[in-house]
């Protein structure tokens, strides 16, 4: 066997187990409301050499994924083979790429874009023992969530968030859109996304 089938078959393996590990957050993201419709998208790094993500597929019910549905893509979050990825592809690889998440999460949550509108220029959170889910190590911290102004063009999307991320704060706004978040694993990310929308929905009731 040459090295080049050695490297698809390693990833063949690790795409079907991605899209099992996929579909079991995104059902879990769906029964707490944050996926309704077709909204919302999940993905997971399966290789960093070359980059490969995994990303559920585009315009499915995502509380009703099975593992076959997600697809492989390259570092700019463009199709590997067979399948569409999510129209958000783009929008995980250029947070992989810029931050070295391990998993990212799109969730349509309505304190995302209600919190979203209200603060513009960004939502402070200071204070809080919840901080410490984010990986701070105590309350006493200040940490700005970004939002950036939605777009239907990837490229534009990925360079407001770009040009947005803060330290210490492992997810930005879309206006009007909804929240992404990322973390070194799905897991992670799921915590991460979590809490976020634990602020999100605590700004909210003032
Ligand atoms: C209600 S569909 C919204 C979509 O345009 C998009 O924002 C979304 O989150 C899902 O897109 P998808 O291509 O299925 O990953
Ligand atoms: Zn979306």
């Amino acid at each position: 066997m040459d090295s080049g089938t050695d490297v698809d078959s390693g990833l063949d393996s690790g795409l079907a187990e991605a899209g099992a590990v996929l579909a079991a957050e995104a059902a879990r993201f769906a029964s707490f409301g944050w996926m309704r419709g077709t909204s919302g998208n999940l993905s997971v790094v399966v290789s960093r050499d070359p980059v490969r993500l995994a990303v559920t597929a585009s315009g499915l019910d995502k509380g009703e994924l099975t593992a076959a549905d997600v697809v492989l893509t390259d570092a700019e979050g463009s199709a590997v083979g067979a399948g569409r990825p999510s129209a958000e592809a783009a929008l995980h690889a250029r947070v992989v790429r810029l931050t070295g998440a391990g998993a990212v999460v799109h969730v349509h949550t309505v304190a995302s874009v209600a919190m979203g509108r209200r603060r513009p220029e960004g939502i402070e959170f200071r204070d809080l023992e919840m901080l410490k889910g984010l990986g701070h190590k105590t309350h006493e911290v200040a940490v700005v969530l970004p939002v950036i102004e939605n777009s239907q063009d990837m490229a534009e999307l990925a360079d407001r968030l770009e040009a947005a991320l803060r330290p210490g704060m492992p997810a930005v706004v879309v206006a009007g859109h909804g929240l992404y978040v990322w973390g070194d694993d799905p897991r992670q990310a799921r915590h991460h996304a979590e809490v976020v929308e634990w602020l999100l929905e605590l700004a909210l009731a003032g």
